[in-house]
């Protein structure tokens, strides 16, 4: 790779400017403005339709925006409508500032003024480009005609907007600010800063923005911080970012850039913007979380906001992407889902406050994702914690530990085999396929029992289409016919082991047991059985384990009943 070609383009400000170093955490929320409908829509490959922007602009709406760049009025007639529609049928709330974009060019300005007639209040936001690059490239000025032209468009802003009906907020971009020098960025901006003398009741927006992010966040961080200390009118001037996300790192540009003393960021939803894309709102409002401050935005129905968006801008949110994509809660991986399992459980437990479960940074149904099918899924590189999970939490069956890592083991292979993801449904099945009521080649019947000071019991078993009837004793039910299993079918284990719970999940409420034993060269057999009645639901386990040993060492079945060498 040709790496003499590269240099670094950023300027670093004169002096030091690392306060922000300091600042450990963001304390609150910053004032959002929404650019989906302007620096999304731009970007996209057929950009929205009139009512495909009316209906975004209601979802933006929905999300809790107070302040939405609409268009570029002057750029298209789809954009100019637009906003008199907003404007004519009266569809922006009182408490909701709308923003439009303009070059510094009369014309352009003259029409976003015509497209804003009627309105009660806008942020008219103009730019022009600053860069080394830009001013040698593509305006071929000097800095001096550079000041000039956002001196000039300043001033055509401050008349327009005298001549026009309603509150008019100002805002200027020096575009391209990241391949700026500082200096001259901060010269620009106080220049434009003259010209509007921005007051406590009308205050004007200075935005930085990163058009294209060139330098690592700590550079664009000290760059912000060093604007913040040296603009003039500083107290009446709103500090806002514009971070797109060239080098991946837009919402780092955007928190350290807060820490540095913005109070304002630009972007939007699921970073769709430009190239790779504006910051992304949702992560950063999210991010909120992780320092305990409300990001006054609502993401709590995350899956519609995502379908909406999808079918608006014809863009996909990845399955990777924080906080939205369909698989950022979801483990397969062993480890963490049986992580993820223990913590849900200390957590139910506990009744802890904070939230802080292993391997999920927030809580997915606060933002209206489920837990079931999303946090914990199944495929080869599962463990015995997640798919005991998955059968506790969708069908009510709690294996003891032992047993969940013999079931975990064929679930894996299952999956290994398949090549494929197991859905719930086919784990279950799989369960009840392989431990539950497994009666072949020894069917239990029925049981009678009386007691004593111990207990006597006749069992009926069918083996080979016949049907033969046992007497047992022992000092449970249980024992007496695992008894007659030992002595007269002469079906030897050892260590049985043996729980059982109501199944609380799905149709009835059926007893659910559980039944270990153990072979004489120490392989253990598990068997569920599952019934509505709980003494059934335990022999009919304790079967299901002895006909998982039967078959497995391929014990002989005959009348003669099974004979064990050992
Ligand atoms: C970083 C950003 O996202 S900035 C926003 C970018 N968004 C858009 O461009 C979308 C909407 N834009 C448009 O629809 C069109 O570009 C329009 C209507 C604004 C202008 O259209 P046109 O005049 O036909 O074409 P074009 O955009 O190519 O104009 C380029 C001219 O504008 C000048 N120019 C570009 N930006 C600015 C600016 N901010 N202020 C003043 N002049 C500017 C260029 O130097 C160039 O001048 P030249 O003709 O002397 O060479
Ligand atoms: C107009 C400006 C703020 C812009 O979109 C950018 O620089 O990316």
């Amino acid at each position: 790779m040709n790496i003499e070609k590269y240099s670094r383009g950023y300027f670093m400000p004169p002096v030091k400017s690392l306060k922000w170093t300091e600042r450990e955490y963001i304390t609150e929320s910053p004032t959002w403005c929404s650019v989906d409908l302007r620096d999304g829509n731009q970007a996209l490959v057929v950009p929205m339709s009139l009512e495909e922007k009316l209906e975004y602009f209601q979802l933006l709406l929905q999300v809790g925006f107070k302040e939405i760049e609409v268009g570029f009025p002057a750029a298209s007639e789809t954009e100019f409508a637009f906003l008199r529609r907003l404007i004519e049928q009266d569809l922006i709330p009182d408490d909701v500032t709308i923003q439009v974009l303009t070059q510094s060019r009369e014309h352009i300005i003259r029409k976003t003024f015509e497209a804003l007639k009627g309105v009660n209040k806008a942020v008219v936001h103009l730019y022009n480009s600053t860069s080394v690059a830009q001013r040698e490239q593509v305006f071929k000025k000097s800095e001096e005609e550079i000041i000039d032209i956002a001196v000039t468009g300043a001033k055509m802003l401050k008349k327009y907007a005298d001549e026009t009906e309603g509150d008019f907020q100002f805002q200027y971009s020096p575009e391209s600010f990241t391949g700026t020098e500082v200096e001259f960025a901060l010269d620009i901006c106080n220049r434009v800063l003259d010209i509007w003398k921005p007051t406590v009741k009308n205050k004007v927006i200075i935005n930085l923005p990163a058009t294209v992010s060139i330098s690592m966040p700590h550079v664009y961080a000290s760059q912000i911080e060093y604007m913040s200390d040296h603009l003039n009118y500083r107290d009446n001037v709103i500090l806002s970012l514009h971070p797109h996300n060239d080098r991946g790192t837009g919402v780092a540009d955007a928190e350290l850039g807060m820490l540095a003393g913005a109070e304002r960021v630009e972007g939007t939803l699921f970073g769709n913007g430009e190239r790779t894309g504006n910051v992304d709102i949702v992560t950063l409002a999210l991010n909120m979380f992780s320092h305990g401050v409300d990001p006054k935005l609502n993401f709590e129905n995350i899956p519609k906001i995502i379908s909406m968006y999808e079918e608006l801008t014809k863009m996909k949110v990845h399955e990777r992407h924080p906080y939205g994509g369909e698989l950022v809660f979801t483990a397969f991986s062993g480890s963490h889902q049986d992580a993820i399992a223990k913590g849900m459980k200390w957590r139910e437990e506990k009744e802890c406050q904070y939230w802080t479960v292993p391997y999920l940074l927030i809580d997915p149904m606060d933002i209206g994702r489920k837990y079931e099918g999303d946090i914990i899924r199944i495929n080869s590189q599962s463990g015995k914690g997640g798919i005991g999970y998955v059968l506790q939490q969708k069908y009510g069956l709690d294996l003891p530990a032992e047993m969940r890592e013999s079931f975990g083991y064929s679930v894996k292979n299952v999956s290994d085999r398949k090549h494929k993801e197991l859905m719930p449904n086919e784990i279950y099945d799989i369960f009840i396929n392989e431990y539950v009521n497994i009666n072949t080649p020894v069917e239990f019947i029925n049981y009678k029992f009386t007691q004593n000071d111990h207990y006597e019991t006749i069992v009926s078993i069918r083996m080979k289409n016949e049907v033969h009837e046992f007497n047992g004793v022992g000092n449970g039910r249980l024992d007496a016919i695992s008894n007659v299993l030992q002595t007269q079918l002469g079906i030897y284990y050892k260590d049985l082991v043996y729980k059982e719970h109501a199944q609380e999940i799905g149709s009835g409420s059926n007893a659910v047991s559980y039944v270990g034993i153990t072979d004489m060269d120490g392989v253990v057999y598990w068997g569920c059985g599952i019934d509505a009645d709980i003494m059934t639901s335990s022999v009919k386990a304790l079967f299901s384990a002895v006909n998982k040993m039967v078959s497995s060492l391929q014990l002989p079945v005959d009348k003669e009943f099974i004979l064990l060498k050992k």
